[in-house]
């Protein structure tokens, strides 16, 4: 098999030093070159592939198909594992004749992950370019030679060009202003400005490109907002930002105005040890019990304790005699969507957790239904609640303060009161005595209640007149404060002069029965039965001595029917 004249030996040296795999056969189709690329390629000795026939060698080497039928084979793809190559198959000339076929592979694992990152960076691309046409803002990029390079067609639109009258021209041959014409000048050049173009105010943007630290060049975004709207937007939000602050303002001073100790009025030795007691344990994280009447200023109390601890949450105030007992869960550690008939759309977050941080009052503890006591020790204990219809548990820091006119003790012996739950409620107790016990501490409450509604209805009321002070200092004040604040108002409402005096007093103050001149003449049934109702009621109540369930009991109501007829008199709070 003379197959050429070239030195065969040097042949093959130079065969074994190609990186690529070759392999060669003769016109019988037996292996003829072998070389070093092809064993590491196919994984075969070429000792014992050299003279046998490909198809036991390489059976599917296509060699035999280039030989006979004299067809190349160019750029053919196969796979060996996880290597891909390209192989080159062509037959052997010598003298015009087909001696035999060589083929040749290359691997192009590394030419194929080349071109697959290059099909993504096109899609990327893509992707840049859609969405630097998609929407209003317009964009331009500037080379460091001040050509652009790549513009939108919303900023052509706004030059009032075609984009192929921006792209690749020099942005000098565009505009003058020099915000388009100079380049950023570092990598933290960046600029915002509001410029014309076309006779039309816009903002833009300029920002250097950087790549390794070097300069490339400048991108320029344009906002197509017409900039007075912008203006008065920006107007707008200055002017809601200076209300809420204002507003925020004002509920600071409600807050810290109304209840802070210093406007728990009186100089009664109690009420200054009470004042004293307030500020030695507001800081601290105690679970406080207030006891005293109704209208004692037990409310007042409560919110002087969280406005002195310096707690940032709110202070939330539950009346547990106001709530239905089946809502009473729902109202306190709140619900999800769902979590029963009749819930809101969304859920609603229960007291405890807009108290979060600050103080929850619990005032009339004492009528809290008995499976709430259960359900709110738990919350004492764990610190965590859990919304109806939740299972997740949500920590809570919250101080709670309690409050009751009731004898919680009494209470507890008729098994109305949980015992667990006083003492984790009780704590620190806190007395606010009744007004008859510092009845001394009345003419500095009158002049502070005058005051106030002096204010309040701009009148110029100086004071009661001796008659009336008398009456005062001698009557039992069962509603304690808030009835003293209710009567002073009445008498503002009926004053005409400067001074109050016992005409303008309610009868029942005066101690007077209950006869038919009371009620003016002329006026409807529902009216003069209303009057008459409203005055029972405070009868019931003064015997009562301002306890409300004693008072529901002397007039053969319920506790709940009492609280809404004191509300419907504007007897409450
Ligand atoms: N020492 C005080 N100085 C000034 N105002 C007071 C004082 N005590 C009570 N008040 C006023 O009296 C009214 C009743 O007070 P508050 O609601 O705190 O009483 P309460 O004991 O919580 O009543 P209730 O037991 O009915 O809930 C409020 O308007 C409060 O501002």
């Amino acid at each position: 098999m003379a197959i050429n004249p070239i030195n065969h030996l040097s042949l093959l040296h130079i065969l074994d030093s190609i990186h690529n795999a070759i392999v060669a056969i003769d016109e019988e189709g037996k292996v003829i070159i072998f070389n070093k690329a092809s064993e590491r390629v196919f994984n075969y000795p070429a000792k014992k592939a050299l003279g046998k026939n490909i198809n036991e060698v390489l059976p599917f080497s296509g060699l035999n198909k280039v030989l006979k039928t004299g067809e190349s084979h160019i750029g053919r793809k196969f796979k060996i594992g996880d290597n891909l190559y390209v192989v080159n198959r062509t037959p052997l000339y010598y003298k015009g004749k087909i001696i035999g076929a060589i083929g040749v592979a290359q691997e192009i694992n590394e030419l194929k992950n080349i071109a697959d990152e290059l099909e993504n960076v096109l899609a990327l691309k893509q992707t840049l370019e859609t969405i630097l046409e998609a929407g209003q803002e317009g964009y331009m990029v500037l080379d460091l030679d001040k050509t652009v390079t790549h513009a939108n067609k919303a900023i052509a639109d706004l030059f009032g060009l075609k984009l192929s009258d921006i792209v690749n021209k020099p942005i000098n041959s565009l505009t003058a202003n020099p915000f388009f014409c100079e380049l950023p000048e570092s990598a933290d050049d960046i600029k915002t400005e509001v410029v014309e173009i076309n006779g039309r105010q816009v903002v833009a943007f300029k920002y250097p490109i950087v790549k390794d630290y070097k300069l490339y060049g400048g991108v320029i975004k344009v906002i197509f907002q017409e900039v007075s709207d912008l203006l008065a937007l920006a107007e707008k939000v200055n002017q809601l930002n200076s209300e809420l602050s204002y507003y925020k303002n004002e509920l600071t001073k409600y807050t810290s105005k109304q209840f802070t100790e210093n406007k728990i009025i009186g100089n009664h030795p109690s009420i200054v040890r009470l004042k004293e007691i307030i500020k030695k344990i507001a800081p601290y994280n105690t679970t406080v019990l207030i006891r005293g009447e109704s209208g004692t200023g037990k409310e007042l109390v409560a919110h002087a304790l969280h406005v002195e601890s310096g707690r940032p949450g709110s202070f939330i105030k539950v009346n547990c005699a106001a709530i239905p007992e089946n809502l009473f869960e729902a109202e306190l550690f709140g619900y999800v969507e769902g979590a029963f008939t009749g819930a809101k759309k969304g859920g609603q977050i229960g007291k405890f957790e807009l108290a979060n941080n600050g103080t929850i009052f619990l005032d009339e503890i004492g009528d809290m239904p008995l499976a709430m006591q259960a359900k709110l020790l738990r919350v004492l204990q764990e610190k965590e609640v859990e919304r109806l219809g939740d299972r997740k548990t949500r920590k809570i820091n919250v101080r709670v303060i309690a409050a009751t006119n009731q004898n919680l003790e009494e209470l507890i012996k008729k098994k109305k009161f949980r015992e667990d739950l006083y003492y984790r409620l009780n704590v620190i107790s806190l007395y606010v005595p009744a007004l008859r016990e510092r009845i001394e501490d009345l003419p500095l409450l009158i002049k502070y209640f005058i005051e106030k509604f002096n204010k309040e209805y701009g009148t110029n009321v100086t004071g009661i007149s001796p008659e009336v002070m008398d009456i005062f200092m001698n009557y039992s004040w069962p509603g304690n404060i808030r009835e003293l604040e209710n009567v002073l108002e009445r008498c503002f409402n009926l004053v005409e002069g400067k001074v109050i005096e016992k005409k303008y007093l309610p009868p029942y103050i005066l101690g007077e029965e209950l006869k038919n001149k009371e009620f003016p003449l002329g006026q409807s049934l529902t009216n003069l039965l209303e009057a008459y109702e409203k005055e029972l009621i405070k009868a019931a109540l003064l015997k009562a001595k301002g306890n409300k369930s004693k008072a529901a009991n002397l007039l053969g109501i319920s506790r709940q029917w009492l609280h809404k007829r004191l509300k419907y008199f504007n007897l409450l709070p």
